[in-house]
């Protein structure tokens, strides 16, 4: 019997329950959570075999803890582990962030850092909690391990044996890279769809615009559903890096204002069509790789 602990069982640590589960029957699974309402919800989907509050009791004999909480909560969670962790116990955790959370588990854990293994899976929804979880969501997704010099090679192959176990494809990365690049093809674009749907909810003719909206607005704005907890702590988590993108994107929008006041057709017509090829080529390769992005 193998014996998973997972604090923050929604979308993403119940997924990763259900997906162990269905690969391997041996796992036993714990919930912890932040309001008993959940964890209930997750123990009568079967997603979780019993639900914890004490991390003390909780922590005996666990193989993996995964920590599946907004970014936020995963130093304090830290703390409250750190004094209780066995010799043999693998923390990872699934935060859309890594650079904070690595410098925090190093922080808080000293040696016991040797066996955080940080851990990314990309892949998700806008739907949040257990009644998001599917054990099908991490089949053909990459999952990012982003571990360090002193991070114990035999934790990180248990990881990315856990993760292979769940059909993902895993990949490793330095945690500064990892912010770098999904403060580019994931934060900003949460940050776009938001800002596009608040700006239009605010003016007194919403509802207008809003009734005539369409599939091109249903695509473009479809994550902007998505957790505001979890956004805020993950903006705030990759500030530096999201801010860098938020100057790119205004200065590709200033450009293409500026061809646009011009009338400039021959301009516009090549910005789409750069950008429309990257986009096409994009999804082909990432469709013809098993649908794995
Ligand atoms: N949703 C996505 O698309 C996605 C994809 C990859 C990674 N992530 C990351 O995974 C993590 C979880 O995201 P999610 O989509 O599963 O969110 P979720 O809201 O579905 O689940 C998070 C769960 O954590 C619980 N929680 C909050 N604070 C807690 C605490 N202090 N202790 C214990 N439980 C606590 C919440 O009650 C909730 O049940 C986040 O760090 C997020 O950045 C999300
Ligand atoms: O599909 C979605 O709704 C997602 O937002 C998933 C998504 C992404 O941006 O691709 C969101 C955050 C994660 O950390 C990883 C994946």
């Amino acid at each position: 019997m193998k014996k998973l602990l997972v604090f923050g069982v929604g979308l993403i640590g119940g997924s990763l329950a259900l997906a162990l589960k269905a690969a391997n029957k041996d796992w036993h699974v714990t919930g912890i959570g932040r309001t008993g309402d959940s964890l209930q919800e997750a123990l009568a989907l079967g997603i979780i075999d019993e639900a914890a509050s004490d991390p003390v009791t909780a922590l005996k004999d666990v193989d993996v803890v995964m920590i599946a909480t907004p970014v936020a909560q995963i130093a304090s969670i830290l703390e409250r582990i750190a004094p209780h962790l066995e010799e043999n116990t693998i923390v990872t955790d699934a935060g859309s962030t890594k650079a904070e959370i690595v410098e925090q588990a190093h922080r808080i854990l000293g040696e016991a850092a040797s066996r955080f293994v940080p851990g990314h899976p990309i892949a998700g929804a806008e739907k949040s909690g257990p009644s998001a979880a599917q054990a099908t969501l991490y089949q053909n997704k990459k999952v990012i391990l982003t571990p360090c010099a002193h991070t114990d090679p035999a934790a990180i192959q248990a990881i990315h044996e856990l993760w292979l176990s769940t059909g993902a494809i895993v990949r490793q990365m330095s945690p500064a890279e990892h912010d770098t690049v999904f403060a580019a093809v994931s934060h900003l674009p949460h940050l776009l769809a938001f800002a596009l749907v608040d700006e239009l909810a605010a003016r007194p003719d919403a509802d207008q615009f809003f009734e005539f909206a369409a599939s091109g607005f249903r695509d473009f704005t479809r994550i902007a559903g998505s957790s505001p907890e979890m956004w805020r702590d993950i903006s705030l988590a990759n500030r530096t890096a999201l801010l860098q993108e938020l100057d790119h994107y205004q200065a590709s929008l200033a450009r293409l204002r500026q061809t646009l006041e011009q009338g400039n057709a021959a301009s516009l017509q090549a910005i789409f069509e750069r950008a429309s090829h990257a986009r096409n080529a994009w999804a082909e390769r990432t469709q013809s790789a098993q649908g794995g992005n």
